[in-house]
């Protein structure tokens, strides 16, 4: 008996324990749910047309719904509820999303000039009369994460001092001691970098107050003390100072820095044209072509030499709905379960993401976009059978495309198919229109075409002799706030030898325009 005795206490102390943990678990579910319930009713009205919504979004997959699903495979490791939850979450980390969400906000910080605060704070200057209520706010993890990304990247580091502090003033409000001390010594060494030598070693100072046991910070107090007591002597310059510009880009992801910085002032600027400038708007029927002559195309030159071009109205909704259906599954997208049909549909929160629609069947849906070529080649004059397939793209937070030719240079390791030839044009349909950011720049002329819904713009990447016309060089600006989708069609030379005919002077300006004088 005594033995049973001490058999049963052994019992109930191991299901107390049990108990315990499992409480422990419960509490831990029901503040994520509260957590995440908050989160949700924080969007304000923007929802997902908002950057920082979008990066909380993948966030909450990345970090929450990992460790609830975690959590939950330790109580029922067979659970539907976990077999719904995990693909997901894998896949978000799989793609490292939440490492291209954080990169995301920094290029839109980095292009638009926005402060670490304006972001924080939900970026109130974009929405007209948004109410501060209304706008989704960066918690100090948030904040500090970005923050970290910055000094991962090893941007500049005065942005990443901004963020840490930033980081600092909302763990202070949200009470979080131990983010404090990480943020406090990231912030030191941003400080370090930045010239800030006094600044660094008041920091390590507290931090050595505050975790006596971790020597760095004392080696960092005695470094960074006879740093500025040399500096205060005029022993020796100041040193570390950090001339990078608000450079934000991972090392291995930074362009000539010179053209960066242009591309990014002219997706920053308004649209500026030379005053001399006599661009034409007109409506195009391509010689009155039969399908045009009753219905015109509404034209509009964006550029004369190299002749850019937008085309207004130039696909149906229905069309649009097409390309958008049959380009969804087949980007590389995150598949979700539907909550109302059950039925597996994407979860579209990706930088960028292209599919390839080749139009090729007899189903009704394919003879509606061979129907939308045909009327791109009517309107070019063009013809598709060397064209490329219909490319769609679809831009997710800070998306953008950098600078580039759509043509081969003679630089190109790969160069095009023979059979085809080149890329001879570019006919860009914006799918949809976001509300700030996502314009075409166009290097040479210093312009922007502004994605507008339903528009195209259209030009020759090369010039009549073949030859490659490099004013065509253009980048996709960072969309800021909403969401911007894209399809791409190009023409190849071989087929155009009568539609475009070569001609031995490039520079000719009769025949170098597409469209010859319209008065
Ligand atoms: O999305 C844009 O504005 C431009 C896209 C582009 O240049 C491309 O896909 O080659
Ligand atoms: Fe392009």
């Amino acid at each position: 008996m005594e033995t049973l005795l001490k058999f049963e206490e052994n019992l109930l102390e191991k299901l107390l324990l049990k108990l315990e943990e499992k409480v422990e678990k419960l509490a831990f579910l029901e503040e994520k749910i509260e957590e995440m319930q908050k989160e949700r009713e924080s969007q304000g009205n923007e929802h997902l047309s908002h950057p920082v919504n979008q990066f909380k979004l993948i966030r909450r997959f990345s970090k929450d719904w990992h460790e609830i699903s975690e959590s939950l495979t330790s109580h029922s490791p067979e659970s539907d509820l976990i077999s719904q939850i995990k693909p997901l979450t894998s896949k978000v980390q799989d793609t490292k999303s939440a490492e291209i969400a954080e990169n995301g906000l920094l290029r839109l910080q980095e292009t638009y000039f926005l402060s670490a605060a304006d972001l924080q704070q939900g970026l109130g200057e974009f929405y007209n009369g948004g109410m501060e209520k209304d706008l989704p706010k960066l918690t100090a993890k948030d904040c500090f994460d970005i923050g970290r990304r910055a000094y991962m990247n090893g941007g500049s580091m005065r942005v990443v001092h901004d963020w840490m502090k930033l980081t600092l003033q909302n763990a202070d409000k949200e009470k979080d001691f131990d983010l404090m001390i990480d943020a406090l010594d990231h912030l030191a060494y941003a400080k370090s970098q930045i010239g800030d030598q006094r600044g660094a070693l008041m920091i390590y100072n507290k931090l050595k107050s505050l975790q006596p046991d971790e020597k760095r910070y004392e080696q960092n107090v005695n470094y960074y003390g006879r740093k500025w007591i040399e500096r205060a002597r005029g022993e020796t310059e100041q040193e570390g100072m950090d001339h990078s510009k608000l450079s934000t880009r991972a090392a291995d992801h930074r362009p000539e820095r010179e053209e960066t910085e242009y591309y990014e002032k002219l997706c920053r600027m308004p649209n500026e044209l030379p005053e001399e400038k006599l661009l034409r708007c007109f409506y195009w029927s391509n010689n009155d072509h039969p399908f045009l002559m009753l219905g015109p195309v509404k034209a509009e030159e964006l550029w004369d030499e190299p002749e850019i071009i937008r085309f207004y109205e130039i696909i149906t909704d229905e069309e649009l709905e097409i390309i958008n259906k049959q380009a969804r599954p087949k980007s590389n997208l995150a598949t979700v379960q539907d909550p109302i049909t059950g039925k597996l549909v994407n979860a579209d929160y990706r930088i960028s993401e292209s599919a390839w629609l080749p139009a090729n069947t007899d189903s009704e849906e394919d003879q509606k976009l061979r129907q939308f070529r045909n009327r791109i080649s009517i309107i070019t004059g063009l013809t598709m059978e060397r064209a490329e397939d219909i490319q769609y793209s679809n831009y997710g937070i800070g998306g953008q495309y950098e600078p580039h030719y759509d043509m081969s240079t003679e630089n190109d390791a790969g160069k095009f198919d023979e059979e085809d030839g080149n890329r001879i044009a570019t006919w860009l349909t914006y799918l949809n229109e976001p509300k700030h950011g996502g314009d075409t720049a166009f290097l040479g002329p210093g312009i922007k075409a502004e994605p507008i819904h339903k528009s195209a713009v259209f030009w020759y990447n090369l010039l009549r002799d073949g030859s490659c016309d490099y004013r065509t060089r253009h980048a996709a600006c960072p969309v800021l706030i909403g969401q911007k989708t894209v399809s791409n069609i190009w023409f190849h030379e071989r087929g155009e030898e009568f539609s475009r005919k070569c001609l031995l002077n490039q520079t000719d300006k009769s025949t170098l325009n597409m469209f010859p004088d319209i008065y």
